[in-house]
């Protein structure tokens, strides 16, 4: 055979995002923890990321996951999360695609009703708990990693829109929550091209005068997504609120975002407009929703903390091989200007 690589992977999305799984074809690599694995890849394997995320294989949409064995003895099993622009350190819609393939391919058993399951991230240790019925996972919650407020109202001169007030906060990535309203946009899919021209223009000018750290893990600094947020409403007794969250190099995320959902809420905690057990329920883009709490607080670093949970649901798309001629003239993929966000020069 021709081929330089062959790959097994479980086609999944969770809530509209697609969160696709990698379960064969990549040994696992030396590293103490997760972050270090994460690192290993990033610095000497990153042409696996851009074969399966550019094109033809991938496009702008889509994000891939790697299980591989756990650093952690407690985790049942590892996973790297794999993004257009980045390895993010934690992400909600592809812990939700990765629990429902581990449990519905049998890879991890499934206990019917409920199945608990602690994963590897790089991000640190994440529980789980799956809803199951015949071999169905119908629901997946997961305990986010500590989540936390760097800046709110933090004041940036955006060029060509004027000075912008965004908060700042950490939900397993990096994040900018601005407020769709005071740029006079809406959260509208017939407003998209304007709503992401304009995130990645603040995200820039933000990125230019501020860096974000993460107190215990420095190697986990700058920013990766923006989330564009509508104020809180009250539906059936419950807070909700729509968001649409840009993703880089410039496109929606589909699902409600499950790590801005957690910096959403540790927002919403620090201007003390919801408290611990309040359910926050978030819309994406598309309409669908991700139920979340505050299950508590703590603190990380110098920073006051809450501890997210968030819950949502997944569906598995399809199951594929995927493969590499070793005479593909594209080994690590290429972009194309009309699908892809294609950055300034
Ligand atoms: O749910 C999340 O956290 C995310 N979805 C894609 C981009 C983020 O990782």
């Amino acid at each position: 055979m021709p081929f330089s690589r062959s790959l097994t992977v479980v086609g999944c999305h969770s809530e509209g995002e697609v969160g696709d799984v990698i379960t064969g074809g990549v040994l696992d690599v030396p590293g103490d923890t997760m972050y270090d694995k994460l690192v290993h890849f990033q610095t000497k394997k990153d042409d696996l990321r851009k074969l399966l995320l550019n094109e033809p294989r991938g496009r702008s949409s889509i994000n891939t996951n790697l299980v591989l064995p756990a650093c952690d003895p407690r985790a049942d099993a590892g996973f790297l999360i794999m993004e257009s622009e980045e390895y993010a350190p934690m992400s909600g819609s592809n812990t939700i695609c990765t629990t429902t393939v581990l449990l519905e391919t049998g890879m991890i058993p499934m206990k019917e009703p409920i199945t608990e399951v602690t994963l590897d991230t790089a991000a640190g240790l994440v529980t789980v708990t799956a809803e199951c019925e015949a071999g169905k996972c119908k629901s997946v919650e997961f305990d986010n990693v500590a989540s936390f407020v760097f800046e709110l109202d933090y004041k940036v001169m955006v060029p060509g829109i004027g000075q912008v007030s965004v908060d700042i906060a950490y939900g397993g990535m990096m994040y900018l929550l601005v407020d769709t309203g005071s740029l006079g946009l809406m959260v509208d899919n017939q407003q998209s091209p304007q709503l992401i021209e304009t995130g990645e223009r603040i995200k820039r000018a933000v990125e230019a005068a501020y860096t974000p750290i993460h107190p215990e893990n420095p190697r986990i600094k700058g920013f990766s997504v923006l989330v564009f947020t509508e104020p809180l409403r009250i539906e059936d007794g419950c807070k909700v609120a729509a968001n649409a969250t840009v993703v880089s190099p410039g496109r929606f995320d589909r699902s409600p975002c499950g790590t801005g959902t957690s910096a959403r809420l540790a927002v919403l905690h620090a201007r003390g407009q919801i408290e611990e057990g309040e359910i926050f329920k978030h819309r994406s883009i598309i309409g669908t929703e991700f139920v979340s709490r505050i299950r508590g607080t703590t603190k990380v670093g110098e920073y006051a903390a809450i501890l997210p949970t968030v819950k949502g649901r997944a569906w598995i798309t399809s199951f594929k091989q995927v493969v590499l001629d070793s005479t593909d003239p594209f080994p690590e993929g290429f972009r194309v200007g009309d699908q892809w966000h294609m950055p300034p020069n």
